[in-house]
């Protein structure tokens, strides 16, 4: 958990403790009596935007935009783009020097859209994980691919990245013809650079550069840290002045909650094989933190009874164990004790459901 994170949630914790006390003291629910006390209740939408306006915005009163950065201070928006299994999330892990984003090699364990932020001195470089894009073949592929395509057009670079290990195909050549037509620069990204030979390297670079006009090209490897820190100089020196968009000390935009479902369904993906990790959603239905404990449920969705019985195993070893897998990471991530309480239900064809794709938070509204 961040600063912020703590500072949020002391603040909130303060503010229940406020309001329980002006409840106490006059019986009145306290949400009625904010809501009486708006200053701001009689303004229309116009006039409220003209006085936000006119006070220099609200991210300026709450100083996330910088008043205070240097002359010439780059900022922007980086999506990282490529085919499922590319390495998309173990790179931003690795740009990040902490794990931010689940990963395992099951193809499609990104989900959600995420952004994460490595602010330095002279530059705020924003990375918006985003789903593999693929073919769809059902209901949730195709709002993954959705959201991830929504990015293309929103930000300042496009980092495309290529397996450099498998052969480049069909499906990278449907990733570029997306890429191709945005208009932000374009980077190659060849991943798993500890996996070939250079031959094999710069022929894969060559028919990476048939796909689409790259202004830049750089070779990772993000499990052995090779060429991470270069890469986000890279990136860096493509963005355009502008101002930091998020607070300095924020890692991510993940709430608590979401990070503990991603964190339970990726133990999900790294027990379970073949039909069960695609047909898995998680939900975190509650998360209560004090200073010394973190108690939380969460729910595991399946589609069929058979994966129910494959997920909580002979005599509830299986859900008992992905329970302590994520356990351990959340307790690391939390800096605290962890109590997690899991409950699997089966609900059919979720995958192809909008209103159940959103509602676990897989897609959005745009
Ligand atoms: N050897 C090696 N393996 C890597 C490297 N980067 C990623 N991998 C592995 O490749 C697999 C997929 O990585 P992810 O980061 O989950 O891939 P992704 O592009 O986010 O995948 P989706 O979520 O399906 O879109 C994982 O098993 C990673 O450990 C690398 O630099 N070297």
């Amino acid at each position: 958990m961040t600063e912020l994170d703590k500072d949020l949630l002391e603040t909130a914790e303060e503010l229940d403790d406020a309001e329980d006390a002006l409840e106490e003291e006059d019986g009145l629910d306290a949400d009625e009596e904010l809501e009486e006390f708006d200053p701001f209740a009689d303004l229309s939408d116009d006039e409220l935007d003209a006085l936000v306006e006119s006070q220099g915005g609200v991210g300026a009163e709450l100083g996330l935009v910088a008043g205070d950065t240097p002359e010439g201070f780059r900022s922007g928006f980086v999506a990282l783009v490529g085919r499922p299994n590319a390495g998309k999330s173990t790179l931003l892990n690795a740009c990040m020097g902490t794990k931010v984003a689940i990963t395992s090699p099951v193809a499609q364990t990104t989900r959600r859209r995420m952004r994460a932020v490595v602010d330095r001195d002279e530059f705020q470089l924003v990375f918006v994980d985003t789903p593999g894009i693929h073919k769809p073949k059902d209901g949730l592929g195709s709002e993954l691919n959705r959201s991830a395509l929504a990015e293309l057009s929103d930000v300042d670079v496009v980092a495309f990245l290529i397996d450099a290990s498998v052969p480049i195909g069909r499906g990278d050549a449907w990733v570029a013809e997306r890429v191709a037509a945005s208009s932000a620069v374009k980077v190659l990204v060849l991943t798993k650079a500890d996996k070939v030979d250079q031959t094999k390297m710069i022929k894969q670079i060559e028919e990476a550069r048939k796909l689409v006009d790259f202004d830049d090209v750089i070779v990772v490897s993000s499990t052995e840290g090779f060429n991470v820190e270069p890469f986000i100089q890279l990136v860096a020196d493509y963005l355009p002045q502008g101002p930091r968009w998020y607070p300095k000390g924020m890692d991510t935009d993940t709430d608590d909650a979401t990070l503990v479902a991603e964190f339970v369904r990726e133990k999900v993906l790294l027990r379970t094989r073949e039909e069960v990790p695609h047909s898995v959603g998680v939900v975190c239905d509650s998360f209560e933190s004090t200073s010394k404990l973190v108690r939380v449920h969460a729910t595991v969705y399946v589609e069929r009874e058979g994966q129910k019985g494959i997920l909580i195993g002979r005599k509830g070893e299986m859900i008992k164990h992905i329970g302590t897998d994520a356990r351990h990471d959340l307790e690391r991530l939390f800096g605290r004790k962890v109590y997690l309480e899991l409950a699997v239900r089966v609900k059919q064809g979720w995958r192809d459901d909008v209103n159940e794709i959103r509602r676990m938070g897989y897609a959005f509204e745009e």
